[in-house]
């Protein structure tokens, strides 16, 4: 991060709200230690049905995600750990914070915890598997990545590249629910001291409507 630079709330496209530095160290902390209990579960990479894998690792809470589908349970037949109300919490104060109103309406009932190593990255896609179009609520851990977001025609330009870093918020919603999007590259080296020693830990909350 260049600290020369203010990092202020942007809304980047309607709907679309950067809040950087919203948690603070201490969350962060606290944050990365429950992903750490919830990786205990197994973290794996989503096998997409082209045949391919994806770089992320990932562990669900609420509900299952597979390419294309949420389940109750895992790819071995366990069921998947509980949604916490503490992060339904977390996520209305996100929700009120970037588009700055009440969001007690707000329900999310799915975590998706993706960790990406130094070379890991996710391609442009829409996160449309849920049935609400409730928001999307995305907190970064971690190492700095480049994010891209896009437009809800295709994978392709209009789109902005922003930095999300440790702490920051980004809440899609609204006309840019099903916005593409996706990370072209996380930077080594760039964490705070927040207990990851290396990598970098999304953690998007959504509603599934199911
Ligand atoms: O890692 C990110 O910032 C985005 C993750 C994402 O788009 C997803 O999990 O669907
Ligand atoms: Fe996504």
């Amino acid at each position: 991060m260049d600290a020369l630079i203010p990092r202020e709330r942007a809304e980047i496209a309607p709907g679309a709200v950067h809040v950087p530095d919203w948690l603070s160290l201490d969350e962060q902390r606290d944050l990365v230690r429950a992903c750490r209990e919830w990786a205990r579960a197994g973290m794996r990479s989503p096998k997409l049905p082209s045949g391919g894998v994806m770089s992320v690792r990932t562990v669900c809470l609420g509900w299952h995600w597979t390419p294309y589908r949420y389940s109750k349970t895992r790819e071995d037949g366990s069921p998947v750990a509980p949604f916490p109300a503490w992060l339904a919490d977390l996520g209305r104060r996100a929700v009120a914070d970037a588009y700055q109103r009440p969001a007690d309406d707000y329900a999310p009932d799915i975590a998706l915890i993706n960790f990406y190593d130094d070379a890991a990255k996710m391609g442009m896609h829409q996160d449309k598997d849920e049935t609400s179009r409730a928001p999307v609520v995305s907190l970064s851990l971690g190492n700095d990545c480049t994010f891209r977001f896009g437009n809800t025609e295709s994978r392709n330009k209009p789109h902005q590249d922003i930095t999300l870093s440790s702490g920051d918020l980004f809440v899609f919603g609204g006309p840019t629910r099903l916005a593409y999007h996706g990370v072209l590259r996380t930077t080594p080296a760039t964490t705070p001291p927040i207990g990851l020693k290396a990598g970098r830990l999304n953690i998007t909350l959504r509603t599934s409507g199911l």
